[in-house]
């Protein structure tokens, strides 16, 4: 094929350094090195090629992912791979597998709730994979309330051991990945009992599989769920079902770092604070704004080469047609989600920097900021991953009809990436957990306890409530202190107007019950206030590269004035802004957009994807689209023959009326 870059143009037009903004992107020089060289590294390597994934059968797409999980971990070992350049080489991969769970979910329960001894004996075997785990906690009957689970552990002091049991069709477990058909231990949730106390859910190392031949011990009895939504997509993961019959595990398989059973079933607390367990959860779900970051970029990395590409309508006197980027419609719905994708790494960053400083403080025995990270966590978890979903959908729509072709990449990140609403857990659970620390902090504002962290605005809620925007003119909503108090004043007096109807109710239970539909809209508020407010500390820092912090200046108030455009009835409705300077923000708007409009393509390269990453016709860095689209078409198995398979059988028998029509 010809080797043009389609989109040279577009490249020569951007006004700031991209090399300077794919270091932002990637976080650091060193990081963008180690993704640059993984990515190629996976590119080159014909095992990992994906393709072909859409097309190929659940068996055969499984067996596909276990060839290439087991490639990946021989050129880890071979190459002597470092534990960052390993975990970047499974991202560029690109298939979900049963590795995901073991390093991103087996290792960290282990190491975040088992003790030294547990840890120094199971770590090793793990980190060499000796031994391959999976999390196994959702059941049949119960995922987001995990006080409902079913499963039993009961600590039979003759043996020493717990009996790990199913005693219902609906405390099997399933959904966990890895489960179905790979792992060969778990770590499981079950109710222990001992004494003939239930002490509610705790974690259990249980070996499920024979390291020798694979197949289920005595008592197990495990398998896939099936397939699920999407072509390829998440069907390359082995999502399982597990029943225990009376299945015995010796007593120190209890994860026992913050409680225990001694020999004789006692069952103590140890003097490990519990909250260490929240740690983990701050982990993981950072690395699940980190992930939406990169899912949606992916989208918006598409999106925006092919609306450069593709030209319709607007074509005078036989010239060139428009291109649809240049359409004010395509760049109202485009570009607030190329901003969207730059907050999202922002606060994902930022993530790190809280869970490292969470990590910190739980070692000097310091709680006091554990609440407000876990709420924090927990609603950044459910507004990107719901932004991501929700834009991956709009980058295919604005891909017109070929962006539903699975050559697109779309229709597969979507499929693939549409659970993270639902697992680790369901966006709107999560909302309302936020929402009812937020509601604490309203209540304990008069008590001189000060918020702290991302809840600190708080603390001048009575500055907030009386607040009146002093914007007279577009260009006033272009100073940050504006933008920040708008958010801060609205995400008050969402927050407050819940407490005081709470407080209206016969009991807060039933309040809180009745106002969860606005307890979630507050929430959410706050939520897009932080990630606000980090995008804006962000571009308040030094960064080096010719025209590379006026790009992100402008993203981030595309950003935040996109979000307050979609969400204008809160602003209004609360009294934070008039509706003349609702009308101010959406003209400030239209101007970011006509001064991002040059420098959109280069944005998109500077998340320094490769071909092979992107798996996108329309996203190819060439732009060379039409040949690559008709390329892909002819690869389909349905174009091996011209006459398709069913021609003689059903095909030609209508054409020749062969069959016997009563009526006519
Ligand atoms: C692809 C995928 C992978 C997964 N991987 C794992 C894994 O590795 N290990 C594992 O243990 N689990 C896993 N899960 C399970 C996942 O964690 C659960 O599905 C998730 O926690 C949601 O729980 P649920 O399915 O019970 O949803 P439900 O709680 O039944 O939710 C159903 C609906 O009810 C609403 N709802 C529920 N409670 C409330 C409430 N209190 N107030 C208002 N609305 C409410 C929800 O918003 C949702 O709309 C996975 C799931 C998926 C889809």
């Amino acid at each position: 094929m010809e080797e043009v870059d389609h989109l040279a143009h577009e490249r020569s037009k951007a006004q700031f350094d991209g090399d300077a903004m794919k270091v932002v992107w990637a976080g650091s020089k060193h990081a963008l090195d180690v993704a640059d060289r993984m990515a190629r590294l996976v590119a080159s390597d014909p095992v990992f090629r994906k393709d072909n994934r859409p097309m190929l059968a659940r068996k055969e797409l499984f067996k596909n992912t276990l060839r290439k999980a087991a490639h990946a971990w021989k050129r880890i070992n071979e190459l002597h791979l470092t534990e960052e350049e390993a975990s970047m080489l499974r991202v560029f991969v690109d298939e979900p597998s049963y590795v995901d769970l073991h390093w991103g979910m087996f290792v960290p329960a282990i190491k975040g709730q088992g003790t030294d001894e547990q840890q120094k004996k199971w770590l090793p075997l793990a980190y060499k994979m000796q031994i391959i785990g999976c999390y196994a906690q959702t059941e049949l009957g119960h995922g987001s309330n995990v006080q409902g689970l079913e499963t039993t552990a009961t600590f039979d002091p003759k043996t020493d051991e717990f009996i790990i049991h199913s005693p219902t069709l609906t405390s099997s477990k399933w959904w966990p990945g890895g489960l179905g058909k790979v792992s060969t231990h778990a770590v499981v949730y079950a109710r222990l009992i001992t004494e003939g106390k239930d002490y509610g859910v705790h974690g259990f190392i249980v070996q499920l599989r024979s390291l020798d031949d694979h197949s289920p011990l005595p008592g197990i009895t495990i398998g896939d769920i099936g397939t699920k939504f999407g072509n390829g997509a998440y069907n390359t993961m082995d999502n399982g079902v597990l029943q225990f019959d009376h299945v015995c595990i010796p007593r120190n398989q209890m994860l026992m770092r913050v409680s225990q059973v001694t020999r004789e079933g006692k069952y103590i607390v140890s003097d490990v604070p519990r909250q260490l367990v929240y740690g983990t959860m701050v982990y993981v779900r950072q690395t699940i704004v980190s992930d939406a970051s990169k899912a949606l970029s992916r989208a918006v990395c598409i999106a925006v080469r092919y609306s450069a590409v593709r030209r319709q309508f607007g074509s005078q006197d036989g010239g060139p047609e428009t291109q649809v980027i240049d359409y004010k419609t395509q760049q109202s719905r485009l570009f607030p989600l190329l901003a969207s994708a730059y907050a999202f790494r922002f606060v994902g960053e930022w993530l790190k920097w809280l869970y490292a400083d969470v990590t910190q403080r739980l070692q000097a025995n310091d709680f006091s900021t554990l609440p407000e990270a876990h709420a924090c966590t927990a609603g950044l978890k459910s507004l990107t991953t719901s932004a991501t979903a929700d834009g991956i959908e709009e980058c295919r729509k604005l891909c017109g009809g070929h962006g539903y072709l699975c050559s697109s990449g779309l229709p597969e990140l979507f499929a693939v990436y549409v659970p993270a609403c639902t697992y680790e857990g369901d966006n709107v659970v999560l909302l309302l957990q936020v929402a009812r620390f937020l509601m604490k902090t309203v209540s304990q504002l008069g008590s001189g306890k000060q918020p702290v962290g991302t809840t600190a605005y708080m603390g001048r809620a009575q500055h907030l409530m009386q607040y009146k925007c002093d914007v007279c003119g577009a260009e006033d909503w272009l100073k940050p202190s504006v933008i920040l108090e708008a958010f801060e004043a609205r995400a008050v007096r969402l927050a407050v107007n819940c407490a005081q109807n709470i407080s209206k109710a016969p009991s807060p239970e039933e309040g809180f019950s009745e106002l969860s539909a606005d307890l979630v809209e507050a929430a959410v508020a706050h939520c897009q206030l932080i990630v606000v407010s980090k995008f804006i500390e962000k571009v308040q820092q030094d960064i080096p590269g010719r025209g590379v912090k006026e790009q992100l200046q402008i993203l981030c108030n595309i950003y935040a004035l996109s979000v307050l455009h979609k969400h204008l009835g809160d602003f209004l409705v609360t009294g934070c802004i008039t509706p003349r300077q609702g009308s101010l923000a959406n003209d400030q708007l239209r101007s970011l957009y006509s001064q991002i409009r040059p420098n959109a393509v280069a944005l998109v390269d500077a998340f320094n994807y490769t071909d092979h990453y992107l798996g996108s016709v329309l996203g190819c860095y060439d732009g060379n689209v039409y040949p690559k689209l008709e390329e892909e078409a002819w690869k389909d198995p349905l174009n091996d023959s011209v006459v398709p398979d069913g021609y003689h059988e059903y095909v030609r028998p209508v054409l020749k009326q062969k069959f016997r029509v009563s009526r006519l």
